[in-house]
């Protein structure tokens, strides 16, 4: 048989065993089939190394383990409500497991299970010993006052301490979880365990957090691409950006894109979106700041404030722009989002958040040769500060903001050069290629030398 018809059928035959083993998990099976459509081939040309006779993607793809548990609390009226509590633990072949918490309705395994899946290649290409997990609730934080928010991170923490630790699994924030819950989260391990330890990262400056965590994911996204846009001798100067969501990931993204000389016309939020054609400079951009991070209000009041076009219940795809920046959520770009980004002449798709494009918007962008790059390479910096944040307990230390900064610049350097050392054919980059084989690389090699565990 020739190599890639062996390949094809190597691949059909990995994807048919992992359905069978995960029916129902939509979320899942796509962020694996992504992943194995680059790393089944790269297997099967590279017998020597003997990763199909290890097994070593299938059991990339069965989590350590999975904790599911029930989170009781008490809202402000006095009535009893239960959630649904979850960390998967997915891989620690190269340090303990690590990678965020989110709270939002829509969770649920599938959705924690490709989340702690795409942290193991986007952790292992941090250049740092971090491992993979994910976790988090079916608890929606919006419309609950700080008390309440307060209660739930209580509970979920009572039950979640028992799995956590810091050397064996830290924890962070994602959607829903920012400052505030880290901290209700943190106080309620310390009074349970009685340790002062870094068990969470993303934690405030007073008790161990790291400057320039809250910026990192967004900064790290705007770092990467500037070094995939120098790569193809063109620049951020004077460019028109799309940004969606107007959360952590957003803002810093945002905030980047202006100081590089960028301009940002989009922001949303799940209600709809802004269109600015002035562009969000400085003073806007605090305003979201402020309405989001504080009054926790909807971004529609940003166009009543600036006189600003509102689009309820619709997505920015279909705005003109140089550069998209998704910081949003998972497949939040579609065929039809992605069709009309090329049409209207965007050159690059940069993720923040995680799998926002769906299998097919990713093979439109590709087809159609612009740069883009997926979440695990490009918004790879958050996780990445926060091993420094980690690094950083260990020793006891608060590094000065320049000092982080430079780090984190240099972690998306160096995962940029890993992708094109990776990817590259022809002269040009396929991000997707060199992400997933870079990534997966050095867990594969930790697992051969860890013999069968
Ligand atoms: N925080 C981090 O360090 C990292 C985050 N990411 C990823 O970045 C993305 C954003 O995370 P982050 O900024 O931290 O989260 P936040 O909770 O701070 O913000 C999330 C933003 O996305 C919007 N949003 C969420 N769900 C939907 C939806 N179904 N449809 C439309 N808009 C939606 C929210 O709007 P609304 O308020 O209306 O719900 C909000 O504007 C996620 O995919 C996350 O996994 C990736 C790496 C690290
Ligand atoms: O900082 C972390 O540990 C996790 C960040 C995260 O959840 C992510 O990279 O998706």
């Amino acid at each position: 048989m020739a190599a890639s018809s062996q390949a094809d059928s190597a691949l059909a035959s990995f994807m048919e065993w992992f359905t069978a083993r995960n029916p129902g998990e939509p979320e899942f099976t796509q962020a694996v089939s992504e992943v194995a459509e680059v790393v089944v081939p790269y297997i099967a040309a590279h017998p020597e190394k003997g990763y199909a006779e290890a097994k070593i993607l299938e059991r990339l793809t069965e989590p350590d383990r999975v904790f599911m548990f029930r989170v009781p609390w008490m809202d402000d009226q006095g009535v009893f409500q239960v959630n649904r509590g979850y960390r998967v633990q997915i891989n620690n072949a190269i340090g303990p497991y690590k990678g965020g918490l989110r709270f939002h309705p829509t969770v649920n395994l599938s959705v924690l299970k490709f989340l702690a899946f795409e942290q193991i290649f986007k952790n292992s290409l941090t250049t740092l010993p971090l491992g993979a997990g994910k976790g988090g609730a079916d608890f929606d934080p919006k419309g609950k006052s700080d008390a309440e928010v307060m209660r739930f991170c209580q509970s979920f923490m009572t039950e979640l301490c028992k799995h956590i630790g810091f050397v064996t699994d830290v924890p962070a924030g994602d959607i829903g979880v920012g400052a505030r819950e880290i901290g209700y989260l943190f106080g309620q391990y310390k009074r349970i365990r009685g340790h002062f330890t870094g068990v969470l990262t993303g934690k405030s400056l007073q008790y161990g957090g790291s400057l320039i965590r809250p910026e990192a994911t967004g900064y790290g996204n705007v770092y990467f691409s500037r070094e995939a846009i120098q790569h193809v001798d063109r620049s951020l100067e004077g460019a028109v950006c799309s940004v969606s969501g107007s959360g952590n990931v957003a803002q810093y993204t945002i905030e980047k894109l202006n100081e590089l000389g960028a301009k940002v016309v989009t922001v949303s939020d799940s209600s709809g979106f802004v269109h600015d054609p002035e562009g969000i400079d400085k003073a806007r951009l605090a305003f979201i700041m402020a309405l989001k991070n504080e009054r926790r209000g909807r971004i529609k009041e940003y166009a009543d404030e600036f006189g600003a076009s509102f689009h309820e219940g619709q997505k920015p795809w279909g705005i003109a722009c140089d550069y998209a920046y998704p910081s949003a959520t998972q497949n939040e770009i579609d065929e039809d989002d992605a069709r009309a980004l090329i049409e209207n002449g965007c050159k690059g798709i940069f993720e923040g958040a995680n799998m926002p494009c769906t299998h097919a918007a990713i093979g439109l962008f590709q087809g159609a040769e612009l740069l883009y790059a997926p979440g695990k390479a490009s918004n790879a910096g958050g996780v990445a500060t926060s091993g420094l944040e980690m690094s950083q307990n260990k020793l006891g230390l608060q590094w000065t903001r320049e000092e982080v900064d430079q780090k984190l610049t240099a972690i998306m350097r160096d995962i940029h050069q890993k992708c094109v050392e990776h990817g590259s054919t022809d002269g040009s980059v396929d991000y997707v290629k060199g992400a997933n084989i870079a990534g997966f690389e050095k867990v594969a090699q930790a697992m051969m030398s860890q013999g069968l565990v």
